[in-house]
């Protein structure tokens, strides 16, 4: 809990203002205003109504940019001059009302970030003046959508590739502008990658960068005799070898005469030995080569272990080699092979386990098919379909009215999971005998909770033959104040990133196996109280005019 107030920074954004926001959010609000009705209490949730790419659970992403959003909502004096001129009916009186506004007078309660979140459960309830949390709508769930997405779309990653792996975010290039990038790469961490390529991301957020090198880096150089400065010193300073060239050449021709490679390679391409020996003098202590640019098993592997048992000669370690086309399960195989062969004939200790990164449009399938198939990849570089969330475009997240003036309010539909369920809620987590969570189950806000060892009627929220009895061994109340306004509620503190990380694996860690897996995983549950349930349904009919036939 926050002890002494304290200044929340802008959003990562500047872009997100106030009038980053839909027309209707203003027109709305100036009828509001116009109806003296700006000043009513609402409620409303901010839920989605299904988890995406095909899974059971989606992680919650967005919610420190939403606070840092509304700690700093002000509008400016042009963005006041601007919808004056595009409002040009409205009375001058609605301009000076949006110039006095704040968030001060509204509540906000959330779900913490990096949690593993559910369909119809608010991930926020927004309460406040009508009219103000009205134009919150908008940059609210396009701060959590996107976030919550591709946070899932990593964990998803994660979850394929397995625990062991490094996971390394390459997206920035494909990603959907420059936000898209930045968001990404935060995200992405969050939902479990190791790090990111992405230099702005690192520098803005702490995340660990990491990188490789290009085809440009190796198809820019044409011969060994381009190297000028061919001096390296030894990793403990001790030594000076004046020839690099001739070291990493002389190793060379020792792998070409080793009888356990005879036949693997011959003459290997020397402008890529070339870069990968310049690669090499520039970065001694973390040499790493793109082994892909002419043909791997014949020249980027031998020319790799040349360089790599030249820098052991003065001590350094190399790091590993990337792969980034071809069958990436079959050519890391070979490259083990490659790489144990070299530790038992030079006896190089380690040399075996030399790092294999593999890129080049990974997605969860083809992680699934490498982990079917057999393959040796101890890291990946993904970018594309991980950031742009190829599978699926957008979360669907929405933003519906509860409670007006404390009535409960219901949005009915046709399509019964567009119904949304009324009232300002509690929404509770039980957890059952083994340590899963069970259900997720909302009740009104006045409800007594549920409690620990206490049998509880689950019931869905729609579907009358759908209930069960809970006898929860925990229950997590799920939804935080993160913005207390004018009640005298403590504020939770905003966490930093690495901290959400741990929470969104520690959660991820925490679910039922069959909630998780990617083939036809089992619904988890989410439900409401008895209570609720009969509210739900009896303002369903109070709303909903009976039809007439004739
Ligand atoms: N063993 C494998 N099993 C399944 N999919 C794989 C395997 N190895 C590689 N892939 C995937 O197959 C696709 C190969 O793509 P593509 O044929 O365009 O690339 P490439 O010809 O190998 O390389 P590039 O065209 O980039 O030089 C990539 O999406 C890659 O991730
Ligand atoms: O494949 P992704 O998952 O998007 O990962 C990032 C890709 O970006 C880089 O090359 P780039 O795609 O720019 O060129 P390439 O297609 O010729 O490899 C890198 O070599 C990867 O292939
Ligand atoms: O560092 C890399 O290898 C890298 C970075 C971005 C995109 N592709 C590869
Ligand atoms: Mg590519």
């Amino acid at each position: 809990m926050a002890t002494a107030p304290e200044v929340i920074r802008g959003t990562t954004n500047p872009m997100v203002t106030p009038i980053l926001t839909d027309l209707y959010q203003f027109t709305m609000a100036y009828a509001y205003w116009k109806a003296r009705k700006h000043h009513e209490r609402a409620v409303f949730d901010l839920y989605f109504r299904k988890s995406p790419f095909g899974g059971e659970y989606t992680v919650f992403g967005g919610l420190e940019e939403c606070i840092r959003f509304i700690a700093n909502f002000k509008f400016k004096e042009d963005d006041i001059s601007y919808l004056r001129s595009v409002m040009p009916t409205c009375e001058g009186g609605f301009f000076d009302y949006l110039r006095g506004i704040d968030c001060s007078d509204v509540e906000i309660y959330a779900i913490p970030e990096g949690s593993v979140v559910f369909p119809k459960v608010p991930l926020m309830i927004v309460e406040g003046p009508v009219a103000v949390v009205q134009l919150l709508e908008t940059p609210f769930v396009n701060l959590v959508n996107y976030a919550s997405l591709v946070t899932t779309n990593a964990a998803r990653h994660r979850f394929v590739a397995g625990k062991s792996k490094t996971l390394l975010e390459f997206g920035l290039r494909r990603a959907q502008g420059p936000d898209g990038g930045i968001s990404a790469s935060k995200y992405c961490y969050v939902g479990g990658f190791d790090a990111t390529s992405n230099v702005a991301a690192g520098k803005l957020f702490g995340i660990p960068l990491r990188g490789t090198h290009s085809h440009a880096f190796v198809s820019s150089f044409m011969s060994l005799d381009e190297i000028v400065d061919k001096e390296l010193k030894s990793c403990d300073g001790s030594r000076v070898c004046n020839d690099f060239v001739n070291l990493v050449q002389a190793w060379l021709r020792k792998l070409q005469f080793t009888d356990s490679l005879h036949g693997v390679f011959g003459e290997t391409n020397q402008s890529e030995l070339a870069a990968f020996t310049s690669y090499a003098l520039a970065f001694p202590k973390e040499f790493l080569a793109l082994v892909d640019t002419y043909d791997v098993i014949r020249s980027g592997i031998p020319n790799f272990c040349a360089v790599a048992l030249a820098l052991n000669d003065l001590g350094y370690k190399a790091s590993g080699i990337r792969l980034d086309s071809g069958d990436l399960a079959y050519l890391s195989i070979q490259a083990r092979k490659f790489f144990c062969t070299i530790e038992k004939e030079f006896i190089v200790s380690g040399f075996g386990r030399t790092l294999i990164t593999a890129s080049n449009d990974l997605n969860e399938e083809t992680l699934d098919h490498l982990n079917k198939q057999g393959h040796e990849v101890d890291s990946y570089g993904i970018g594309t379909y991980l950031v742009t969330c190829y599978s699926q475009a957008a979360l669907g997240c929405v933003f519906k009215l509860v409670e007006i003036n404390n009535q409960p309010r219901i949005k009915l539909s046709e399509d019964v999971t567009k119904v949304s369920i009324p009232c300002k809620k509690r929404c509770f987590r039980l957890y059952g005998r083994e340590g899963y969570p069970l259900v997720d189950m909302m009740t009104g806000e006045n409800e007594p909770p549920p409690k620990v060892g206490e049998r509880i009627l689950c019931r869905h929220p729609f579907s009358e033959s759908k209930r069960a009895y809970v006898v929860p061994q925990q229950v997590e109340e799920l939804l935080k104040c993160y913005w207390p306004g004018k009640s005298h509620k403590l504020r939770e503190e905003l966490p930093p990133l690495n901290k959400i990380r741990d929470r969104c694996l520690q959660q991820l860690e925490q679910m039922r196996p069959d909630h998780m897996r990617r083939l036809n995983p089992t619904p988890y549950k989410v439900s409401v109280s008895g209570k609720l349930y009969d509210f739900i349904h009896f303002l369903w009919l109070n709303e909903a005019p009976v039809g007439e036939l004739q």
